[in-house]
């Protein structure tokens, strides 16, 4: 699998702190992927994610995108911004146009883009996020979901090759949260945009390719999410909750229910129950 962004033993440093925030970190993603990274508050996922595209920059190792941009290069930089797209967790942080058109536009100004090509980008990738409708709405005027698909297409206008998560879905409401997580995913299976997804949201990292598990600013594992779930001490020492249906299944077989083992998801859970009834 071809590899599109390589972050080579990266260590973090906040200026003016003490700790670094990252430690050696290595990591590999590969295009078309969808990779979720989980870990406690504070273990550095989210700095991990502003290093992917370059907002922060590594004091020591690198992070190269696509085979050869490096995010440490100024000549590299707009290359490696236009690639790795981020979705932030706060919709109302990140609409800097007064529409939904200008929002687009605004960030294609940044690109340079040329004017008829701009309008065409816009109509491409409102269409895309299913906002065509919503073209010269204002912000305030839209749904939490809304704000991150438009923010959705500010980035795909920009033709990326990895979206960013940063708990983009956290504050949105159950609606708000299927309608992104429903456009995400497919651009990630339709169109092969790799997807980096960092969350809280167990259930959401089950159906991953990949996980990383972050901790206290190192990477601790990283596999195959029936693996990683698994591993109780390893989320428990990592500050992770076990998933829902694992939990479940666990207390129903002490309870008597002749499960055959504890079930990763939800759907394996019920299914198993239907067998036994
Ligand atoms: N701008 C900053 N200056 C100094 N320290 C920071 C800054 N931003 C984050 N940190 C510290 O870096 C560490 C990692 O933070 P980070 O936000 O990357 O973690 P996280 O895993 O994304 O947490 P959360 O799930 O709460 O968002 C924390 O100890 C945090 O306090």
């Amino acid at each position: 699998m071809e590899n599109i962004i390589s972050v080579k033993d990266v260590t973090f440093l906040y200026p003016g702190e003490e700790n670094s925030t990252l430690k050696n970190v290595s990591l590999d993603v590969n295009q078309g992927e969808w990779l979720s990274i989980v870990g406690h508050n504070g273990s550095g996922k989210s700095t991990l994610a502003k290093l992917l595209n370059g907002l922060l920059l590594p004091n020591e190792g690198a992070v190269i995108v696509s085979g050869k941009y490096s995010t440490m290069s100024q000549e590299d930089i707009w290359e490696v911004r236009r690639q790795v797209g981020m979705v932030f967790q706060n919709p109302d942080n990140q609409f800097v146009g007064t529409s939904v058109q200008d929002d687009i536009a605004f960030g294609l100004e940044n690109f340079g883009v040329p004017r008829e090509e701009m309008v065409k980008r816009i109509n491409e990738s409102v269409h895309r996020v299913g906002m065509e409708a919503f073209l010269n709405q204002e912000p305030h005027q839209l749904s939490g979901g809304q704000k991150q698909r438009v923010a959705i297409a500010g980035i795909l206008a920009q033709k990326p090759s990895v979206i960013i998560l940063d708990e983009a879905t956290s504050m949105l409401d159950p609606i708000g949260r299927i309608e992104v997580m429903q456009t995400v995913r497919e651009l990630n299976e339709k169109e092969g945009i790799t997807v980096i997804s960092i969350t809280h949201d167990l259930e959401e990292a089950l159906s991953a390719d990949r996980v990383v598990v972050m901790k206290m600013g190192e990477k601790a594992a990283e596999g195959k999410p029936e693996d990683i779930f698994q591993q109780r001490e390893l989320l428990l020492s990592a500050g992770l909750d076990l998933p829902f249906s694992l939990k479940l299944s666990e207390a129903l077989l002490q309870e008597g229910v002749e499960l055959d083992k504890g079930y990763l998801t939800q759907e394996e859970l019920v299914n198993a129950i239907w067998k036994l009834a």
